[in-house]
């Protein structure tokens, strides 16, 4: 028997038909929903006349479109001020009653962001085929699942059909060895990844992150880092099952249970790569060189150290570096060679489905206990991805950490990730964020983004600039 990557495993497990120009067909076995990229979809199911092929395939949540200030909230949809994001919300409530969608409505305490809310609920289990119309689906893959982002064309094909037509990708493994430093977490192992293979690296690729430092991550550092595998240019990021990978999903609400459960463990632990399985690219880095990152320009694989200096222009690759360094220099109103400690920070935002699950809030607030928010900074707020998210950090306290230094204790949705909704950057502000996109205008129009991990955005915070969390 041929030797197969898990992504060889996963792809082959699913396959109901391939055809001679290398077009699959793929089985889905679960379809994530959310407000923004599910109305047309349910639109064109209704003009067809088809109801869902496999209703309890799906699940729903709204997410982009929620307030998370708590006062709006309290007022359901209702509280949502915009036009545009109250009619998808509602939408989203309507299309889900029409044809029986389960949804974790706007005041269900297991609401949140779609990424978070998954594998919270065990909805996401390693071996699945997971899809949803929006493009950071790959953060399922930390629990070895073939989990990309799909169009609201492909959201309505697979509501209709459970099916999707696919290409296969080629196989990349990006290994990552040895141990991190104290300080430094999964954000900063992909962002140092990014920055090293460029925002197209993973182009064309279904990228496997292996080995010690993704052995030793907690399956929410795993999730941070296949999140922003699209941001590396791969549609997918997977890790191999391992104890870790099972533990997760022990008592989880839709997780197996009882004879089912051990043989869903039997299945899941050949979800490893095997030995000698061929992988089209293979990138080795080291975990013990890896610092804390910060995006400095307008795009991802703009980062850097946080003990660097901000590159030189005449350091730039090629012209079209060049060009593109001029230009988010412009729009960052930022200097060549200024050192990235220099940065001084008018918001902070810790949240979204790239880090706003308990563990990123645990380690933000170990750096903000007993200290306070800068006076110079005029906003600072931490979003739980999801209601559960939420409750357990006010069951360990974090919530009165995060008040007591003035920071805002907030709802949970996808909040000042992306300008949906009432969160948003004002033009020229720097916002030290721990979400995954920094292109212009992503948190506001004009708004300048500084990607970078809960526990950097923390000490940002508190101190007003970029500093090192490491002697912080
Ligand atoms: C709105 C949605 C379609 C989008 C995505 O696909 O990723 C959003 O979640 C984002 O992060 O930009
Ligand atoms: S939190 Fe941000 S990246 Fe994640 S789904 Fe929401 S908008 Fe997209």
């Amino acid at each position: 028997m041929t030797a197969k990557t898990l992504y060889d495993k996963l792809w082959d497990d699913h396959l109901v038909k391939q055809r001679d120009d290398g077009s699959c067909l793929i089985y889905i076995d679960r379809q994530l929903l959310h407000e923004v990229t599910s109305p047309q979809a349910f639109e064109g199911l209704k003009l067809a006349g088809r109801q869902p092929w496999r209703l309890d395939a799906n699940i729903a949540t709204p997410d982009h479109n929620v307030p998370t200030d708590k006062e709006e909230r309290t007022h359901g949809i209702a509280g949502i001020k915009d036009e545009t994001s109250r009619i998808q919300v509602q939408t989203l409530d309507d299309n889900c009653k029409e044809f029986g969608v389960v949804e974790f409505d706007i005041f269900d305490e297991r609401q949140g962001i779609v990424h978070v809310v998954g594998p919270e609920q065990g909805l996401t289990l390693p071996g699945m085929t997971v899809v949803c119309g929006d493009s950071h689906t790959a953060t399922h893959g930390a629990f070895a699942c073939l989990a990309h982002g799909i169009g609201t064309s492909e959201v309505e094909h697979v509501l209709a059909t459970q099916c999707l037509v696919q290409k296969k990708s080629k196989n990349m493994l990006i290994r990552v060895n040895g141990q991190l430093g104290a300080g430094v977490t999964a954000k900063d192992v992909v962002l140092a990844i990014i920055g090293k293979i460029g925002t197209a690296g993973g182009t064309g690729y279904a990228i496997e992150f292996g080995g010690q430092v993704f052995r030793d991550m907690s399956m929410e550092g795993r999730m941070t880092v296949c999140n922003m595998a699209i941001e590396a240019g791969a549609r997918v990021g997977m890790v191999a099952v391992d104890e870790k990978t099972i533990e997760y999903f022990r008592g989880k609400p839709f997780a197996p249970k009882a004879d089912q459960w051990d043989a869903a463990v039997a299945y899941w632990q050949t979800l490893v790569s095997d030995d000698g399985a061929h992988f089209d690219a293979i990138i080795d880095i080291d975990g013990a060189a890896i610092e804390p990152q910060v995006s400095w320009g307008t795009s991802p694989e703009m980062v850097l150290p946080v003990t660097a200096t901000l590159p030189a222009l005449a350091t730039a690759a090629d012209a079209v570096q060049r060009n593109s360094w001029e230009r988010a220099y412009q729009y960052m109103g930022l200097t060549p060679e200024a050192p990235v400690t220099a940065i001084k920070l008018d918001r902070v935002f810790i949240g979204s489905c790239t880090n706003s699950r308990i563990e990123d809030l645990r380690a933000a607030a170990a750096v903000i206990k007993g200290r306070s928010v800068a006076a110079s900074v005029k906003q600072a707020m931490v979003v739980p991805g999801s209601g559960l998210v939420k409750k357990q950090a006010e069951a360990e306290g974090l919530d009165k950490v995060f008040v007591a230094a003035g920071f805002e204790w907030r709802e949970p949705g996808c909040s000042m990730c992306l300008a949906m909704n009432a969160d948003k950057l004002m033009s020229g502000e720097h916002c030290a964020s721990t979400s995954n996109r920094n292109f212009e205008g992503r948190q506001g129009n004009g708004g300048r983004t500084h990607l970078v991990s809960p526990a950097m955005a923390a000490a940002a915070a508190i101190a007003g600039h970029f500093v090192d969390v490491r002697h912080f």
